[in-house]
């Protein structure tokens, strides 16, 4: 082993001048930990701390003893199991084996396996680590715990981040006992059901922003849809035509008028499974038959694509905002003046641009202003001190308001450029226009299910009402569909 990892994680006197970690009396319930590493030692300092007596058990206790606070009795593995019932094995997968000799002395004992397979581990073992360790110790109960949590995690205390503790175990009286410890310890234990759970349990920290993946690649796709086409339209154009340089249009220019469609285009697909839900709904003419996967994929997949059609409407103000800062518009507003100057005019106003303009950015600033209250209301705890009535205002009408006030600010953005000529390059219309088809059928679709004769029918599809048969039972289903359908 190198220097590195000989240092200990908790330096002794750290550990020993707090006055929590002393020897723990001698009621104290007893538990068993077998290895001497990193999570070993992080371990031991949060059982101390939590009025537990602890016993380590290491292949070589005089080298390791030095490590471990005062507290703990650090010995030989064959002595450290034989009183406690709950032995928690801090090793590595690989060296599970070698502990087969203690098998007699482990007869009956709770196996906490802590372990964290890496990402080659995890796809070349069929079975979870836990599985293979019960496999080994047919006379043991296995139980998965821990294994999310960090060994700095463990040592500083569960302060911040999360502090959910999945478990899992064929055994109900050692699932309930682990959980008891895990409360004790100050996190959350998880009832994750059998040890079958294992796997599942194994690829939580394997996992990295699961549910952001799709989301994240339509966003990238959309980005470079409308980068590439907007380069066509505002570099390419110019450039081939005549002869003129905009590169320099690349780094803010292009970019914000990226942004601002992704973030458009976004926010109406997040609006679009919800109408197409209800759709699907008025035809079948009930609720009780399930969505098709797709759409039942996008219906979950909405908080994703809001927040990051927040993210890029963000962008696209702080974008806006450095406009008038950058040395192009500098320029551009001196050789206006100076042509004014040599046309002998005075006075340059037009006033439908002011007009244009003025609103334009105050329907963007509002817009905005409403998506920052859907993102807020998307953290889990604001939104856990709202009710779901609340909750649902927020995101379903304030976030179709937020998509209403969008499209005037595109529309009035765009005004009647659309209409002419010189604003098609290579025949392409400008890039507002393409945006605008998705979100106005939202609009339109949403308006129409408006209407009495739709509202009527939805509301009672919605309360269980079939199109052919009675009412099937009409508990709070709206409740249970709307949260299977959210992320929060
Ligand atoms: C910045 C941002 C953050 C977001 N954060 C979250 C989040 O944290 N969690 C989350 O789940 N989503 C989040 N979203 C996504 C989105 O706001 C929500 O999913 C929202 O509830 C969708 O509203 P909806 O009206 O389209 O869909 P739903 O409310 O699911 O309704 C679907 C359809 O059914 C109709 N309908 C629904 N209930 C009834 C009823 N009782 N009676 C009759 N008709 C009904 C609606 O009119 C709609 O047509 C976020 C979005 C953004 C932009
Ligand atoms: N570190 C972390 O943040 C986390 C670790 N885990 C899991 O905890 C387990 C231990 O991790 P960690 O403490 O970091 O690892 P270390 O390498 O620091 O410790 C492993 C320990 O295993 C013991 N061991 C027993 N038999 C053998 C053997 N044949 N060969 C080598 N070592 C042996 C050693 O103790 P001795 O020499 O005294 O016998 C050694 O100290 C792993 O399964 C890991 O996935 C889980 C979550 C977080
Ligand atoms: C503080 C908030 C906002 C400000 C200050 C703002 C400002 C602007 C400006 C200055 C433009 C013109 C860009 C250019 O000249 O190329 C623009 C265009 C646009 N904005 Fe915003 N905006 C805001 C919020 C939003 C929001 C929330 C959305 C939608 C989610 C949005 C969508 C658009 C779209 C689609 C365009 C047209 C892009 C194009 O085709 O060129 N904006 N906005
Ligand atoms: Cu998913
Ligand atoms: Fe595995």
């Amino acid at each position: 082993m190198s220097g590195e990892m000989d240092k200990p994680l908790i330096s002794r006197r750290l550990v020993d001048s707090d006055g929590s970690l002393a020897e723990a009396p001698s009621d104290a319930p007893k538990v068993g930990i077998l290895g001497s590493g990193d999570f070993a030692r992080s371990l031991v300092t949060r059982l101390l701390g939590s009025g537990f007596s602890v016993v380590v058990g290491s292949r070589n206790p005089k080298r390791t003893a030095g490590l471990f606070p005062s507290g703990a009795q650090v010995t030989f593995q064959a002595e450290a199991v034989d009183s406690p019932d709950v032995i928690f094995v801090a090793m590595f997968r690989e060296h599970y084996s070698s502990l087969c000799g203690l098998s007699d002395q482990l007869a009956g004992k709770i196996l906490v396996d802590v372990s964290n397979p890496t990402e080659q581990e995890h796809f070349r073992h069929h079975e979870s680590n836990a599985e293979y360790l019960a496999s080994l110790f047919p006379t043991c109960t296995v139980v998965k715990a821990f294994n999310v949590i960090s060994a700095w995690t463990l040592q500083s205390g569960p302060r911040d981040g999360n502090r959910q503790v999945p478990i899992c175990s064929d055994h109900p009286e050692a699932k309930r006992a682990v959980s008891e410890m895990v409360q004790a310890m100050g996190f959350m234990p998880v009832d994750m059901g059998s040890l079958v759970s294992a796997r599942e349990v194994e690829a939580m920290p394997l996992r990295l922003l699961p549910g952001w993946k799709v989301p994240a690649l339509l966003a990238l796709g959309l980005f470079a849809f409308f980068y590439v086409y907007n380069f066509i339209r505002d570099v390419l154009q110019p450039y081939v035509r005549d002869g003129k340089s905009k590169f320099y249009k690349l780094p803010v220019s292009v970019v914000n008028t990226t942004l601002p469609c992704v973030a458009y285009v976004l926010l109406s697909l997040v609006y679009l499974p919800g109408v197409l839900a209800a759709a699907l709904q008025l035809r079948r003419g009930t609720k009780y038959r399930r969505f098709p996967d797709w759409l039942d994929h996008w219906l979950q997949h909405r908080k994703q694509i809001g927040l990051l059609s927040f993210f890029c409407a963000a962008l696209h103000a702080l974008y806006s905002f450095c406009l008038p800062l950058s040395r192009v518009n500098r320029y551009e507003v001196v050789n206006l003046a100076i042509k004014q100057v040599l046309a002998n005019k005075s006075h340059l106003w037009i006033e439908e641009e002011v007009w244009r303009m003025e609103i334009y950015l105050s329907l963007g600033v509002l817009a905005l202003g409403t998506l920052s209250l859907l993102a807020i209301t998307s953290l889990p705890s604001i939104a856990n001190s709202l009710n779901w009535k609340e909750f649902s205002f927020v995101q379903s009408t304030l976030g179709f308001i937020a998509l209403v006030l969008s499209t005037l600010h595109t529309l009035t953005y765009g005004w009647t450029r659309a209409f002419e000529d010189s604003h098609y390059k290579f025949y392409l219309p400008p890039t507002f226009t393409l945006t605008l088809l998705v979100p106005c059928v939202v609009i339109l679709a949403k308006g129409l299910f408006l209407l009495p004769c739709f509202s009527r029918r939805l509301s009672r599809i919605r309360r269980g009402w079939e199109k052919d048969g009675g009412v099937k039972f009409t508990l709070p289903t709206d409740h249970a569909l709307a949260q299977k359908t959210s992320h929060v």
